[in-house]
């Protein structure tokens, strides 16, 4: 089977490069020519662990290939997966202007049955609108389908999470569209869920917006650990034990950030209130996020007193690790604060100082680091942003030794601090005392 692929992001080219990888003819069709350009020569224009390997591999083999031009890929396969952003708006209401784009032109070149598949996070009944400008630019009445079939990757674990998914959720009305579907997901074994579009594409707000509120949830018990004297690390494990509640998602620290998230928590809470449903709950659970970055600087003001021309080294840009990805990071409104503060910072992350250095360009209050430990010379305290591995395998004993005061601030929770203490140090880090 040919499958076209539109949209060559984290979602597009993990789906386009993995149904390539199970054997499909894939065409991703990418706006961006420089982004194109270093497809066609086997490179991402992203960092995403495992996955160049497999564009090298489907390359090769010659069964994946990009272009910029969205008729080729429509005349290529009957089967399209939209994988276009849909960003922010204003307002906080998604912008579907790249999702109507795609519907738009596809209309007017299709020349056969299209099964056109929203992959994008969209909002319930974006369907009926895609469905609604197909048959609008038509040229003449061709049969066509469209389904939700969102997508539940998470970036820095996307390979994984596409081939083996905990579920696969397909919202049809035809029965043609469905034994497509089923054809395509035949190679990957996970249940699916089939549904009608609308309840597919409101499971995928569900999710994220339910994630997001555990994270919100155990933040507020990390703040109330520390006035307690209690261990968020071992609530969260003594309560992730009920199956009920489950382990994940509950590690507490700076607050949940990402391309996700933050927009698609907003876009929920604006498409309630279109339905004239007050979803309060999920209000508070933004509040409360937003309050992580203030208690993070709270706690280094509390480590370091006054902020003002102090040298401190951050560790971690990304808005989780294993991601070059700094889309709405806890570490922008971080290194924002602090800088206001006064403080000249040293900043360094495995994969994300790129992406940071265009917010942010080089400066005299504010320099790049070549590695971890460099990035501590001469500064008076260390703050971890994100969890990277290697942040988490450092080795203590040149931390102390390089930093001029042994003070760690953890946003992320990754040492322990009985070990800290041992160690020599002053370690700051969220709920845990
Ligand atoms: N990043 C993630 O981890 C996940 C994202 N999603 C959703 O998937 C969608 C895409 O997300 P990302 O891949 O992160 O976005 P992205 O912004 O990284 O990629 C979108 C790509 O589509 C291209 N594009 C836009 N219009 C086009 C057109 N007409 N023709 C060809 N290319 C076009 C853009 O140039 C861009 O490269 C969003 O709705 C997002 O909410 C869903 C699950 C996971
Ligand atoms: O729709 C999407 O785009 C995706 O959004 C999230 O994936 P992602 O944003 O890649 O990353 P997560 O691992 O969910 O982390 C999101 C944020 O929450 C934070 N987080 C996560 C878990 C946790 O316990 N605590 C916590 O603070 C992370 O540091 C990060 O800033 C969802 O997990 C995916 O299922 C979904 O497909």
């Amino acid at each position: 089977m040919n499958i076209t692929v539109v949209g060559g992001g984290y979602v597009g080219l993990t789906t386009g490069i993995c149904l390539s990888h199970l054997g499909y003819k894939v065409k991703v069709v990418e706006k961006i020519p420089q982004k194109v350009q270093m497809l066609k020569e086997g490179h991402l224009p992203i960092y995403e662990p495992g996955l160049e390997e497999l564009l090298q591999e489907s390359l090769k083999q010659d069964r994946i290939s990009f272009t910029t031009d969205i008729v080729e890929g429509i005349d290529f396969s009957q089967v399209i997966f939209v994988c276009v952003g849909t960003p922010e708006q204003e307002d906080g209401s998604a912008d579907l202007s790249q999702v109507e784009e795609v519907a738009r032109l596809t209309a007017q070149h299709m020349k056969d049955y299209k099964l056109l598949i929203e992959k994008s996070t969209v909002p319930v009944n974006t369907h009926k609108l895609i469905k609604k400008t197909v048959q609008r630019y038509m040229k003449s009445p061709i049969e066509f389908d469209v389904v939700s079939n969102p997508e539940f990757l998470r970036e820095g674990n996307a390979v994984k999470d596409f081939l083996e998914p905990d579920r696969i959720v397909i919202g049809v009305e035809s029965d043609r569209a469905k034994s497509i579907m089923q054809e395509i997901y035949k190679p990957i074994k996970a249940p699916i869920i089939f549904t009608d579009p609308a309840t597919a594409e409101l499971i995928k707000h569900a999710s994220n917006s339910f994630l997001a509120m555990k994270i919100s949830f155990i933040n507020m018990i990390a703040d109330l650990c520390e006035k307690t004297g209690a261990d968020v690390k071992l609530v969260a494990d003594g309560i992730g034990y009920d199956k009920r509640i489950g382990r994940a998602f509950l590690d507490a620290g700076i607050g949940w950030g990402g391309s996700c998230f933050p927009k698609d928590v907003k876009a929920f809470i604006k498409i309630a209130e279109d339905h004239g449903v007050d979803f309060s709950l999920l209000k508070e659970v933004e509040k409360i996020n937003a309050e992580r970055i203030d208690r993070f600087i709270q706690k280094v003001k509390t480590a370091l007193w006054s902020l003002k021309d102090k040298r401190l080294a951050v560790w971690g840009l990304s808005f989780k690790p294993n991601t070059d990805d700094i889309r709405y990071a806890p570490s922008i409104k971080v290194v924002s604060a602090l800088l206001k503060h006064g403080a000249k910072l040293s900043l360094y992350d495995p994969k994300a100082m790129n992406n940071f250095k265009r917010l942010f360009p080089e400066g005299k209050d504010l320099s790049y680091a070549q590695d971890m430990y460099q990035a501590l010379v001469d500064c008076e305290a260390l703050l971890i942003l994100t969890e990277w591995e290697e942040f988490k395998k450092a080795d203590l004993q040149k931390v102390k030794e390089l930093l001029r005061l042994p003070i760690i601030v953890d946003g992320r929770n990754i040492y322990e601090p009985s070990k800290m203490r041992e160690e020599g140090f002053e370690y700051y880090c969220m709920g845990r005392s």
